[in-house]
């Protein structure tokens, strides 16, 4: 009790100690003291000052917490320094794991005398789960002068906005006519702009010269979100300026859209968030400011229409309808509501500052999302052509025959997406909360009241006990028994977790998804440059991947793509012709399996897989679990026995059930029923 006292009277006299200097030495200067005197009170407010830090960094509740560096107990300007100058998930990672621990690595460290970094499923689950209150760092994400739901730091305000508009991101909405119309449109126009590059080559060799593909998603999110907020006619349309080259956010007129991604603003984001720095920011981020009051004037320039229209009579009656059917934007339902105890609607203020929190919330987490995964799978072919295979067998290959709980019900595709997720690095700080008035325990440790808990997607992704070989991109980690699924995806962090978990996670995914599959199933890709080495991960327009796309029916295996793409009456002849073909066959598997580990060379399960008629070229080979004609033997699905059958018929029907799909039991691919039959042919 007495410590706790003790405590407390410390953090007032601590928390003003300014004001108690100022007005002490006011007091003394009234009563008129002598310089000397000046000067004990001056050394006295010094050493008081040093007693209490020195006590807080060697005795207080945190002193036990091993630290990130031997400076973070004294200051927090050691976090500030890395948070400037390296990449912050980069720093931390590394502290967490580099020094010897019983459990291999540190979940728990202290970044700062009153901050802790944790590394903890456990720790996550018990301050995000419990719903502990923001820092007030998050402030920097007001708009328009007005806080949003993303700023507010009480959860009070913040389920009473989310409540507004949270079914419009919900699953159920986004898996919609309306929002898959908006992705379908906005994903072919990314199609064609690839298709444009392959065949502008002049030597029509079916592959594209390098694309800076960052650009082009940002382009793609824009446009996607700007629709999916507002309406189908009222967004973007950036997608149509796309051009040869770089493409770069001037190119494409899209500095205002990209707000903390654009190059001054997010040199000047640190200034204006970080305390003391922040009390100067008019100073210190004078052009930082000004980019984020260009991004308002140009949001400006949606709203302002868009809201002229809504106010027709006619609009608001058809919005109020389909307010009930998931079938209304975010902006509509921002626009009709009004608080249940006034009566009052939003202001304009309020209703901008919202849907700008959205945009920028996920213009650059979905392309730098869907940038890595691009860049993992185009430097691991055995993962492109494990992903196509089961693209070009489980789907109808036009976009009008297949619906998006096709591609969700995809296991590998989903795999892949999960991995580049675990792995990608797309928030450029850490999510803070702080710990409230009762306290809390991790790893052992009791953090005290107003202690700052920080974590970070790319360390709770990490945990190597979670995810062995934790830095190894490996979609096969994921393919699991359904409930062992769920547990693992649970410790997976890219979204958060818990009330303040991300609202557009179902439509990212929708996104990724269907890019993934529209291009896969069209070409190949490569990497060109890596330019992994950078400051932040997400920053810099000249430090992105550059990759080559190539039609995939003009590589390596595209006769065999060819052929399983005209239909099922081929494929017992290309069992026949397999058998006088085994050079060509040899080169079809090895394009798609060509590293080592997968094909080692004279394995004699795979030589017989090679020259295997009668099971087709996969179904022996112990290091391809993806095959179609394996598959076949073991489903239990309905057998059709039209043989003529139309390849793209009927697909919904026989989409596996949900996935995922154990491990090591080759049932990643679902098999149409014409292909059960004639695999048995
Ligand atoms: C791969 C893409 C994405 C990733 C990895 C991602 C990640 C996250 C994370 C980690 C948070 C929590 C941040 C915090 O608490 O500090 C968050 C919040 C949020 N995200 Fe996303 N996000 C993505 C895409 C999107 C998209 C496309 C949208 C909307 C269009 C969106 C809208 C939001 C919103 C509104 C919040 C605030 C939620 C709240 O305060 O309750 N996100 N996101």
């Amino acid at each position: 009790m007495v410590y706790l006292r003790l405590s407390l009277a410390r953090l007032i006299v601590f928390k003003y100690r300014l004001i108690i200097y100022i007005m002490g030495w006011i007091c003394s200067a009234v009563i008129c003291l002598s310089m000397e005197s000046w000067l004990w009170l001056a050394f006295a407010a010094v050493v008081s000052d040093l007693l209490i830090i020195s006590h807080a960094a060697l005795a207080g509740p945190l002193s036990d917490i091993p630290t990130i560096h031997w400076l973070a107990r004294w200051s927090r300007f050691y976090n500030l320094y890395i948070k400037y100058f390296h990449s912050i998930s980069i720093a931390h990672y590394e502290a967490h794991t580099s020094r010897s621990n019983p459990g291999g690595y540190h979940p728990i460290l202290r970044i700062s005398p009153n901050e802790v970094s944790i590394m903890t499923t456990e720790g996550v689950k018990a301050v995000w789960g419990a719903d502990f209150e923001r820092s007030s760092w998050y402030g920097v994400f007001a708009n328009f002068g007005k806080p949003n739901m993303f700023s507010s730091t009480s959860s009070r305000a913040h389920s009473s906005r989310k409540r507004i508009f949270a079914s419009a991101y919900s699953k159920t909405a986004i898996t919609q006519d309306r929002v898959q119309n908006i992705i379908n449109t906005r994903v072919t126009k990314l199609v064609g702009f690839v298709g444009r590059q392959t065949s502008s080559d002049e030597t029509s060799s079916g592959a594209s010269g390098p694309v800076v593909i960052r650009n082009v998603l940002r382009a793609l999110q824009a446009d996607i979100f700007t629709a999916f907020a507002f309406a189908d006619e009222a967004g973007t349309t950036f997608l149509d300026n796309l051009k040869n080259g770089r493409n770069t956010l001037e190119d494409l007129n899209m500095t205002a859209m990209d707000l903390f991604h654009d190059e001054k603003r997010d040199e000047f984001f640190f200034w204006e968030s970080e305390k003391p720095f922040k009390y100067f920011a008019s100073f210190l981020a004078r052009n930082g400011l000004k980019s984020h009051e260009t991004a308002q004037r140009w949001l400006m320039q949606l709203i302002r229409p868009y809201e002229a229209k809504a106010r027709s009579k006619a609009s608001i009656q058809s919005s109020e309808k389909s307010i009930k059917h998931f079938n209304c934007s975010v902006y509509d339902k921002l626009l009709l509501y009004k608080n249940p105890k006034t009566g009052n609607p939003l202001e304009w203020t309020e209703r901008a500052s919202e849907i700008m929190d959205h945009a920028v919330a996920g213009q650059d987490a979905v392309p730098a999302a869907l940038e890595f995964i691009f860049r993992q799978i185009s430097t691991h072919p055995d993962v492109q052509s494990k992903m196509r295979l089961e693209l070009l067998t489980s789907l109808p290959l036009s976009a009008q025959d297949r619906t998006f709980a096709m591609i969700d019900s995809l296991s590998y595709l989903n795999a892949v997406v999960m991995e580049g997720l675990r792995l990608v690095d797309t928030i450029s700080s850490y999510q803070t909360r702080v710990v409230p008035k009762e306290g809390c325990v991790i790893s052992s440790c009791y953090l005290p009241a107003g202690t700052i808990v920080a974590a970070q997607p790319y360390l709770i992704n990490r945990q190597p006990d979670i995810f062995p070989n934790p830095t190894m991109f490996d979609p096969s980690r994921w393919l699991l028994p359904r409930e062992e699924y769920r547990n693992l995806a649970k410790s997976m962090w890219t979204y958060s977790s818990g009330p303040r978990s991300c609202l557009g996670r179902e439509l990212s995914l929708a996104i990724i998804k269907t890019v993934l599959v529209d291009i896969y199933t069209r070409y190949k890709t490569t990497l060109l440059q890596d330019n992994r080495a950078q400051k932040r991960t997400w920053e810099g327009a000249d430090f992105m991947a550059e990759v080559c796309f190539e039609n995939i029916l003009a590589c390596e295996d595209g006769e065999w793509i060819e052929r399983r793409l005209v239909g099922p009456s081929l494929l017992p002849a290309t069992a026949q012709k397999q058998n006088q073909e085994p050079v060509r066959r040899r080169s079809i598997l090895e394009s798609g399996f060509s590293n080592s580990k997968s094909m080692p060379s004279g394995d004699n399960d795979c030589q017989e897989a090679l020259t295997n008629p009668i099971h087709g070229p996969l179904a022996a080979c112990p290091h391809f679990d993806t095959d179609p004609f394996a598959k076949a033997k073991e489903t239990t699905a309905p057998r059709h026995t039209h043989r003529n059958l139309d390849p793209l018929m009927e697909y919904s029907e026989y989409i596996a059930p949900d996935q995922p799909i154990a491990n090591g039991e080759q049932t990643t691919i679902n098999v149409p029923p014409h292909q059960q039959v004639n695999a048995q042919a």
